[in-house]
């Protein structure tokens, strides 16, 4: 796997950008679904709310068969066996007896949840330089890192585990931590985020866009380093530059601060030159019925046929197409109302509300993501998967129940083989099973209906 810019697979190359440096261009045509590059990670942290629930090397979950030894140094790290915990000793050894004290510490109970995550990302950069490692892998990984474009000056940097290092290993410390920011990745199994962490060749070569046409995904292996793997979302011309997004792009509202505190550069993607064009985004109503109304309106725009289930919503939406009576549904409190409506229903049954409101969220992610991005492939499966509930829960002792169970199995299809287009683009990742053998496991249950 290449971890420097002299390792480059052959569909990719650097060119220099008036901006950014440099950026990853396709050296030719990429098909969609292709792996542009495979990297192995150089640290990797897990969240605290997967801590003792997973290995803090491979990220592999404990199961009944994988059971999970504590470090008995500093009682804070877990492993799925002697070979994850041999691999981390290298660096791990530099701070394991003092870890325990300076989590108690003043110092750290006091910061906040991300500032402790970035005090231990640091206290792990710190420990792999310290631990001197000599294979060529790592060493080629530090001087990639160490390559990096620095983030914006903050006035006080969070603080790493205090450990013993080479007086050498001080002068770059300053260095490191002024490239944690920005070169922070959120890993994600099944698209849940539970850990972060640093891949510097993957940093080296991709800049942002809220429209990317390509997305990280995540390998975990049991016993393994974590691998990150760049897939392409559509197809990419020779040429055309290969863009990842660092965030998700529906914060419409808060995306462009963050790029400017975190990353030290304004987005100037085709969806943010629209929003800015906006000047501000109008505000919401403030009555449940104004705001059922714009939900209505909103789903009318995007899928103007009155055929629910013949709606093929991957044509003809764009954001600059968006009407201004439309313009507040790009509020970010717009789609996490609809979020949250949506999952409580369909948890709780009311399977009709969740069909509907779910139908509204696909209309605002249309609009905000490329039309294969992987979060609409997670939605319309959950839509799937409420529709097939609905028709488990549809009694069928009259006529009219006959035809709703006949539209609900109809709509149960649509969704299932548009989520399936999407999510087999992305591909598995993270933990065994997932997404793509739920759609199958969906297939078979919606063949077998009538
Ligand atoms: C992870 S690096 C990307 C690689 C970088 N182009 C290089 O040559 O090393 C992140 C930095 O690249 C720059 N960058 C990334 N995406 C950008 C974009 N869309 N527009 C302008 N600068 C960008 C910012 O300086 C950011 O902090």
């Amino acid at each position: 796997m290449p971890s420097s810019l002299d390792e480059l697979p052959a569909c990719v190359r650097l060119e220099a950008h008036a901006t950014a440096r440099d950026k990853a261009v396709a050296a030719s045509d990429i098909s969609p679904g292709s792996v542009i590059l495979e990297v192995p990670s150089m640290v990797v942290l897990l969240l605290s709310s997967d801590k003792g629930r997973r290995c803090d090397f491979c990220l592999c979950l404990g199961t009944p068969e994988i059971r999970l030894a504590k470090c008995t140094g500093c009682a804070s790290y877990w492993y799925c066996g002697p070979q994850c915990q041999t691999l981390h000793w290298g660096s791990h050894k530099k701070f394991c007896k003092r870890l325990a004290s300076f989590m108690a510490s003043a110092d750290f109970q006091y910061m906040e949840a991300h500032e402790q995550l970035d005090a231990l990302l640091h206290t792990h950069l710190v420990a792999e330089i310290a631990s001197n490692a000599s294979s060529d892998v790592r060493a080629k990984q530090l001087s990639t890192f160490m390559s990096l474009l620095p983030g914006p000056p903050h006035d006080s940097l969070p603080i790493a585990c205090p450990m013993s290092v080479g007086a050498d290993v001080h002068q770059i410390l300053e260095a490191l931590f002024t490239r944690s920011g920005n070169n922070n990745f959120a890993i994600h199994s099944h698209l849940n985020t539970i850990a972060h962490g640093i891949f510097p060749l993957a940093s080296r070569l991709f800049n942002h866009s809220c429209l990317p046409n390509a997305a990280a995904r995540y390998m975990i292996r049991r016993g393994q380093s974590v691998r990150m793997e760049i897939v392409a979302l559509r197809e990419i011309k020779a040429t055309e530059e290969i863009y990842i997004p660092y965030v998700d792009p529906a914060l419409i509202e808060s995306r462009q601060q963050i790029f400017e505190l975190t990353y030290g550069f304004s987005c100037t993607c085709p969806s943010c030159n629209f929003i800015s064009t906006l000047g501000s985004i109008p505000s919401l109503p403030v009555s449940e019925a104004a705001l059922q109304e714009l939900d209505n309106t909103l789903q009318k725009h995007c899928f103007p046929s009155s055929d629910v289930d013949d709606r093929t919503p991957f044509v003809g939406l764009t954001l600059p197409d968006l009407p201004e009576n439309l313009h507040p549904v790009l509020r970010e409190s717009y789609l996490s109302r609809l979020t949250d409506t949506f999952s409580r229903s369909s948890h709780e049954g009311s399977y009709h509300v969740a069909l509907d409101v779910g139908l509204t969220v696909l209309a605002v992610y249309l609009l905000i993501y490329p039309k294969t991005y992987p979060q609409i492939g997670m939605h319309l499966l959950e839509m799937a998967k409420t529709a097939w509930n609905a028709v488990i829960a549809t009694e069928h002792d009259n006529k009219h129940e006959v035809l709703a169970k006949t539209s609900l199995l109809k709509r149960a299809r649509v969704y299932r083989n548009l989520a399936s287009n999407i999510l087999e683009v992305f591909g598995p990742e993270g933990d065994p099973a997932g997404p793509l053998e739920e759609l199958a496991v969906l297939k078979k249950l919606l063949d077998g209906e009538p």
